[in-house]
């Protein structure tokens, strides 16, 4: 019997789903079980809302400094217990634990920190006219909303989404992936701690289609953020469109990183275009799974990147010589594969990895992927047009900006570009002609959260970050006084 069993945080108390039922949790390194989560159901999102409901009106009237102070606090006790919150992200993951220290959670606390800071000083706007009259805009909390959040940077994401919430004066329901919910869970027990009052941070675990569909059609629930797949975000938009709810939607994503002839190779550069690619196993939405080179110095990069990539160390997530961990489940493992196995029948040549490894001992259950490059494939190959968010990069020739540009905007997606070149005129002028929602010029996930964060086509709907998330967690009211 797995000896972690998490609870739901509803109305302030640690509680089992009503219906007692429950869902297995693996370790991706070893492939054993080793949590249970509560798969809970419509109910338990009923009796969540129901005490969001109850707690929002004192919390919209709190002060923000009131309620920056618990947010701040909360970072406080994620930051104390540091090193136990980051390796049970990695456990629950399969990612690197040197990356859960240094990445995941001090970005969950980064969160927490950002948005009970920004939500202080944070002002709206007033407009007044000649005639005699002046308009002012109150930014208004929602009520009672909700956030959805995937298993590829658990905590980093979750908090991504309820911080600005509970800054803005909402009440939350937040669901984590059921595949990666220990850190949530953990985040519930110590906001009690934090002294946040009842029913004002909810978070319901279960799968998506019974505790994530009844989030969306809960009548009480006036807005949803979303992180996860297309398919799912599509999903949830015709499930909330009839309620007219607010939507935010941070989908998948078929990222171009672009190294033009004139790009400045150094060693520290070429590790960052080979981290794009590979970093946490490629599980990440904005990693450059197409890596577009230009004719000109097409051979001497590709040796210089495949030497990298095949020093690359698949292993125990643990240990600190890893460079890739394991991929979170079972069927994404498979998906992965399966993803290069049609990117061989397709016509595509494997130039590194293209195999599962299997590791020794206790690991020899987990799902472990070589860093894969494929070669040969026409820019329209499905290979270089589906998301596979696995640790597997395309490699992709083009002769000038021209071609670049339509290869790079040529897929469904358009979430986050990355453009190599030493050229300023040709950054600015290429930059604004991608048709992606972040462009990072001679660098890579180079993040200020006061930013716009979100994609354009099928990676999304709307903007998170900064102000942008302060503008969907609330409602504006223009007010006009005559006088
Ligand atoms: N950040 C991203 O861009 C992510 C992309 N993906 C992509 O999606 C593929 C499938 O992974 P999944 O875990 O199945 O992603 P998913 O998009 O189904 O899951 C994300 C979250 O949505 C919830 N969810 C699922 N169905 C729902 C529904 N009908 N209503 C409301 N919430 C729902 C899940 O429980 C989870 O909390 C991956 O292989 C990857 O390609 C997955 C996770 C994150
Ligand atoms: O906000 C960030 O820095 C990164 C966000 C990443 C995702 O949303 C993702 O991988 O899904």
């Amino acid at each position: 019997m797995p000896s972690l069993r998490l609870a739901n945080l509803i109305d302030g108390r640690l509680q089992a789903p009503r219906r007692d039922r429950w869902l297995d949790v693996f370790e991706p390194a070893t492939g054993e079980v080793f949590a249970l989560c509560p798969d809970s159901d419509s109910d338990d999102v009923a009796a969540a809302v129901a005490a969001a409901q109850r707690a929002a009106p004192a919390w919209a009237a709190a002060s923000t400094e009131q309620r920056a102070r618990l947010l701040h606090r909360l970072a406080d006790l994620i930051e104390a217990r540091l090193d136990e919150v980051a390796a049970l992200e990695s456990r629950d993951s399969g990612k690197l634990l040197s990356l859960a220290r240094s990445l995941d959670i001090p970005r969950a606390v980064s969160n927490l920190r950002y948005f009970a800071a920004a939500v202080v000083p944070w002002s709206s706007e007033s407009h007044a006219m000649e005639l005699g009259a002046i308009n002012y805009t109150l930014r208004q909390p929602l009520g009672v909303v909700g956030c959805i959040s995937p298993w590829n940077l658990p905590l980093y994401l979750f908090t991504w989404k309820i911080s600005p919430a509970l800054a803005a004066g909402n009440t939350v329901v937040a669901k984590p992936s059921e595949i990666t919910p220990c850190t949530a869970a953990l985040l519930g027990e110590l906001s009690i701690e934090a002294g946040f009052p009842a029913g004002v941070l909810n978070i319901v675990q279960g799968s998506g289609p019974s505790v994530g569909q009844a989030i969306v059609e809960h009548p009480g629930i006036k807005a949803v953020s979303f992180t996860g797949s297309t398919k799912t975000g599509a999903q949830i938009a015709k499930a909330a469109a009839p309620h007219f709810k607010k939507l935010s939607l941070e989908l998948g994503g078929k990222n171009p990183a672009i190294v033009f002839a004139d790009a400045d190779l150094s060693e520290a550069n070429l590790d960052t275009i080979v981290r794009s690619g590979f970093a946490n196993q490629g599980e990440i939405c904005l990693c450059g799974s197409r890596l577009l080179v230009q004719r000109a110095i097409y051979d001497s990069f590709r040796e210089r990147y495949l030497a990298r990539v095949r020093a690359l160390r698949v292993g125990d997530p643990l240990d600190a010589s890893s460079d890739l961990g394991a991929l979170v489940s079972q069927p994404h493992f498979e998906k992965v594969m399966a993803c290069i196995a049609q990117a061989r029948d397709e016509g595509g040549s494997i130039v590194c990895g293209g195999e599962a490894i299997t590791l020794p001992g206790a690991h020899a259950g987990g799902w472990y992927v070589a860093p894969t490059v494929i070669e040969d494939l026409a820019s329209d190959a499905i290979t270089n047009q589906q998301e596979i968010f696995g640790p597997v990069v395309s490699l992709i020739p083009f002769d000038d900006e021209a071609e670049a540009l339509a290869i790079a905007n040529g897929t469904g997606y358009g979430l986050a570009a990355s453009l190599w070149t030493t050229d300023l005129a040709r950054a600015h002028r290429f930059g604004a002609q991608l048709d992606f929602g972040i462009v990072w010029i001679n660098c890579w996930l180079l993040r200020d959260l006061r930013t716009p964060f979100g994609g354009t086509k099928q990676s999304g709907l709307g903007r998170e970050g900064g102000v942008e998330a302060l503008r969907f967690f609330t409602e504006p009211k223009n007010i006009c006084i005559r006088y």
